[in-house]
């Protein structure tokens, strides 16, 4: 199966309260945007990449493609007000008939990752990587109250990238829409509808930069790739 990935970068980063879009933000001298593209880039498996940016930030993007010279990017299109809106019109403008869906907030995942999610969604229909939760999570009563202790040991955090097939992606995201159900990622349409999404165990390093202290800890993270690398 043929392979492309839709890279979302249209969100405004209200979280990092930064002046500009945390994906522009730099971790290692390049933008978190640089950093994703180029693990997609590094990956054979992955034939083209549409990116999803606000319409605003397009010439912005466009400029750090071409002086990046990432050359899979085939489309840079606008988001929607929603990651899932933003990811749906990216899976419109790609052509391959398998999806890797991937947050640019996300610039520490690795070729390996997302090579272990494609032989994962080959395998079994779509994948998703997570991690293994290392907290005792509580449910609340939404007033402040625990009411519940799901066990630990079946609880998973969820990352990008995201493996399916485009067709079925799609089609969850339109019946999502016609039914009004919101979801903060795209294992979770295909669950709605009782399919499978295979866990690929991913690695806690792969964080979502979301708040101002995800900054720093991605530098160290980043950090001790390197000397890793260094090092063999
Ligand atoms: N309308 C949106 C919202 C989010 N995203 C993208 O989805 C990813 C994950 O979203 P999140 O971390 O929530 O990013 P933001 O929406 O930018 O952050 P915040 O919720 O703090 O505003 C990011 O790469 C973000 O750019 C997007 O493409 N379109
Ligand atoms: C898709 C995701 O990265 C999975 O962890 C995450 O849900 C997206 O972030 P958001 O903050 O929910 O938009």
């Amino acid at each position: 199966m043929e392979w492309g990935a839709v890279i979302v970068a249209a969100g405004r980063g209200t979280r990092m309260g930064a002046a500009d879009n945390k994906v522009f933000l730099e971790l290692g001298g390049r933008s978190l945007l640089a950093r994703s593209l180029e693990a997609f880039e590094r990956c054979e498996a992955v034939s083209s990449v549409v990116l999803v940016v606000s319409a605003g930030e397009r010439k912005k993007a466009a400029e750090i493609v071409g002086e990046e010279g990432f050359r899979k990017v085939a489309m840079i299109v606008p988001g929607g007000a929603e990651r899932q809106q933003s990811v749906y019109e990216g899976l419109g403008a790609l052509s391959t008939d398998g999806v890797l869906v991937h947050d640019a907030a996300r610039p520490l995942v690795t070729p390996e990752q997302i090579e272990a999610c494609i032989r994962a969604a080959e395998e079994h229909g779509a994948s998703a990587l997570a991690v293994r939760v290392k907290d005792t999570i509580k449910v609340s009563d939404g007033n402040g109250f625990i009411v519940a202790t799901p066990e630990r040991g079946l609880l998973w955090g969820v990352q990008t990238p995201q493996a399916f097939s485009r067709g079925e992606l799609m089609a969850a995201h339109r019946q999502a829409s016609e039914e009004g159900a919101a979801a903060t990622d795209d294992a979770m349409l295909l669950e709605r509808l009782g399919k499978k999404v295979a866990i690929v165990e991913g690695d806690y390093a792969n964080i979502k930069i979301t708040t101002p202290e995800d900054l720093p800890i991605a530098e160290l993270l980043l950090a001790r790739r390197r000397e890793r690398e260094s090092a063999t």
